[in-house]
């Protein structure tokens, strides 16, 4: 077992390696196909993300393959929010945060053209609004109209100057005219302390989002005034002929509910058209559809369209709109249970800007197939998906498609991201897709090996709705057995209805590279394996789960070296309540836990998380915006929570927290915490500031591996 001295220059080590954030072909036509990148590698002497930027050049050598020809050198990116090329490849938008002389945050929309920068605008100084969205994957939006004469953007609304009521300089300020707007530009009395609902987790400071329109020769910015007050604005895109913007529309009464990890909100897509001004909803307003894609031609848009309620995640299904004939089809529907590996369904929270192909028939989209990212081509007319091969047999996830070039991002647990470029073949031929690496990725980690393990559920365990249902795991171990300490990390996914797949992972390589073997259970109600697994769960948590992780376990440890006294186990959200279950319902199994941001107690988190829903569906109980946690429901909750075995765990316990955590707050690792050490159990509780639901600030992300490593280390045997 390697020393906690050694992990730390090894984690410094794995740290720096880079991953791709995005990866453009740029438009402006040449002789070869110029690709843009950034990339983000964890920065541990400034503890911080730094985005550098790379440009690749790669000619066609045959109607498959792509020779690089040119790679620039990585150019550290400074503070770029947005950078969005235009149409026809001649200008660039960029958004970019400064912090002001009075150390206040300053936004400026920057115009480029290939030599110089043509506006640059200090937008919040003018207060038409707040602050621009960053790209979040949901309301974030920069687009160029087709004219190029207008950028769209999303930002927070503009609030009146909020006065109290005892400002002497304002007291010509009636109370009861404040609202009326010939005052609002003096201020609002009272709205100081005025709660604004956010939404949610990882959504901090996005109250109501309003969508701007620049008009890029005169810097003009105005705000588009006829939104529907109830619904805030996202993946805006301009309507064909610019003739307005099409969005996704999210309600937002009576009040918000997380959005991020969550496609079940209320939304719809909605279509402001500026000459009638009006702006109205083309699919169900009490839908949950989202992230409309137009096709080169603009004849028509895709989407994707899930349950509205229900599970936060689950199977979407992918339709399409005709913007001549004003209605939609169903491109491919909702899978229950796939055939045996047959396509599973339709796995994205978005469909990436530029998906299409250019005879505007196909699209190329990322989504899941069981424990793998994959690429799907889906023909909209024939319906026909079919699956793209990865490059190096783990994951790949679509970075751009443009002019039927396809920049996808490759890697699996034992090598690291790296960019490939591939030309996508005719029709009904693209399965012999030939990818080209557009540089040589970081050495591939020969001392790790991975494979996916199929599981079955015991004759007891068998779902009696779902009873063809199986599930898998992906397991990863030292290559070299002198490099294995024999011990066995087991690591349950969070959500529930989330994956693991076989991308490369931090934490996974550096267990493994330390002597650990890895086990990522993707447990009945993971997503990717059709949605009769996802709804499989509800109602069965803390039991099928539990037992699925557990069952999981013992078949690894029986098939593989792995010595039944060293097996630890760790999970994040609901990975940590399996890993406080686990710890319960078999109480002399693992020698070491840990838990981040843990769910403990259903019951008593309901009424503190942003997604109360989540806590009733999870459960089994139907949710409404009125419901509330009375006796019943709270019995129920606890019922299904790893509180209340605390009394038979002897595993010493770990709790890792975020402190903005607006998922799962931390008083839920605080119940656990109380308890085990009432119960003289070893427990550690690790509070990490400036940290939301997922640890990831770079020091903190750092500090909380080494802290897991030494704690299992702390209690295995030697
Ligand atoms: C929907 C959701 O956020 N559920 C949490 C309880 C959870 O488990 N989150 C996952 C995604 C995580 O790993 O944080």
């Amino acid at each position: 077992m390697k020393k906690v001295a050694e992990v730390v220059e090894l984690y410094r080590k794995l740290a720096r390696i880079p991953q791709p954030s995005w990866a453009r072909i740029s438009k402006s036509l040449g002789s070869c196909a110029v690709v843009n990148s950034v990339w983000t590698y964890r920065d541990l002497e400034r503890a911080d993300k730094v985005q550098f930027a790379k440009t690749y050049c790669a000619n066609k050598t045959s109607e498959a393959k792509y020779e690089v020809t040119f790679t620039s050198r990585p150019q550290e990116l400074a503070n770029e929010q947005w950078n969005v090329e235009s149409p026809s490849g001649n200008l660039r938008a960029i958004v970019r945060k400064i912090t002001g002389k009075k150390n206040e945050e300053k936004q400026f929309v920057e115009i480029w053209n290939g030599s110089q920068k043509l506006q640059n605008i200090d937008v919040l100084s003018l207060e038409k609004h707040g602050k621009i969205y960053d790209n979040d994957g949901y309301f974030g939006s920069v687009e160029w109209s087709h004219s190029e004469g207008h950028l769209l953007y999303v930002a927070e609304l503009k609030y009146p100057k909020a006065i109290s009521f005892f400002e002497k300089k304002h007291a010509d300020v009636k109370e009861d005219e404040t609202k009326k707007d010939e005052t609002k530009e003096k201020g609002v009395k009272g709205e100081e302390y005025v709660m604004k609902e956010e939404w949610g987790e990882g959504m901090v400071g996005k109250h109501h989002p309003v969508i701007c329109i620049l008009d890029v020769d005169t810097g003009d910015i105005r705000i588009l005034d006829n939104v529907p007050d109830h619904v805030s604005p996202g993946h805006v895109v301009w309507a064909p002929d610019d003739s307005g913007v099409v969005f996704t529309g999210w309600c937002h009464e009576p009040y918000r509910l997380g959005v991020i990890y969550c496609i079940n909100r209320q939304s719809a897509v909605y279509y402001l058209d500026f000459q009638k001004a009006t702006c109205e909803a083309l699919t169900d307003p009490d839908g949950a559809a989202r992230c409309p894609v137009f096709s080169p031609d603009d004849s028509s848009f895709v989407f994707l369209q899930s349950n509205r309620k229900g599970p936060h995640n689950h199977c979407s299904c992918l339709c399409k709109y005709d913007w001549q004939k004003k209605e939609s089809t169903v491109v491919c529907d909702i899978v229950g249970t796939p055939k045996q590996n047959g396509f599973p369904g339709v796995y994205e929270v978005t469909i990436p800007r530029d998906c299409w192909s250019t005879d505007n028939k196909r699209i190329v989209i990322g989504s899941l197939w069981r424990s793998q990212a994959v690429i799907l081509v889906i023909n909209t007319e024939t319906k026909a998906v079919i699956r793209l091969p990865s490059d190096c047999g783990g994951d790949i996830s679509v970075c751009h498609v443009w002019n039927d070039v396809i920049i996808a991002t490759c890697s699996a647990p034992n090598q690291p991201h790296y960019l490939v470029i591939g030309q996508l073949p005719a029709e009904g031929q693209e399965f012999n897709i030939q990818w080209s690496p557009l540089d040589s990725p970081s050495a591939l980690f020969g001392d790790i090996l991975w494979k996916i393990l199929v599981h079955r559920p015991t004759k007891e365990r068998i779902h009696p709705k779902y009873d063809t249902l199986d599930y898998e795991s992906v397991f990863i171990k030292p290559s070299n057995a002198e490099q294995s300490s024999r011990s066995l990390v087991v690591f349950p996914h969070g959500g529930p209805h989330s994956v693991f797949t076989t991308e490369f992972m931090l934490y996974a390589a550096l267990f493994c590279q330390s002597g650990f073997s890895v086990l990522m259970v993707n447990y009945r109600g993971s997503v990717g394996f059709g949605n009769d697994s996802v709804f499989s769960l509800l109602g069965n948590v803390g039991d099928q789960d539990v037992k699925d992780v557990q069952a999981a376990a013992e078949e690894v440890i029986s098939k593989e070296d792995i010595d039944p006294n060293k097996v630890v186990i760790w999970g994040g959200s609901h990975g940590g309540f399996l890993t406080a279950h686990l710890i319960g319902q078999y109480p002399s199994f693992y020698k070491a836990a840990v838990c981040r941001n843990p769910v403990i107690n259903i019951a008593s988190m309901s009424g503190s998380t942003d997604i109360c829903d989540w806590n009733f569906t999870e459960c089994g109980l139907e949710f409404e915006y009125k419901s509330l946690a009375d006796g019943n429901s709270m019995s129920i909750m606890w019922s299904k929570s790893p509180l209340q075995y605390v009394d038979k765990i002897q595993t010493p316990v770990m709790l890792m927290i975020g402190l903005d955590d607006r998922r799962v707050p931390p008083k839920q690792s605080y119940e656990l915490y109380k308890a085990l050490k009432a119960r003289k159990v070893p427990v550690r509780y690790i509070a990490y500031p400036d940290n939301g639901h997922p640890i990831v600030k770079v020091d903190s992300e750092a500090d909380a591996f080494i802290n897991i490593y030494k704690w299992f280390t702390d209690y295995l045997p030697q």
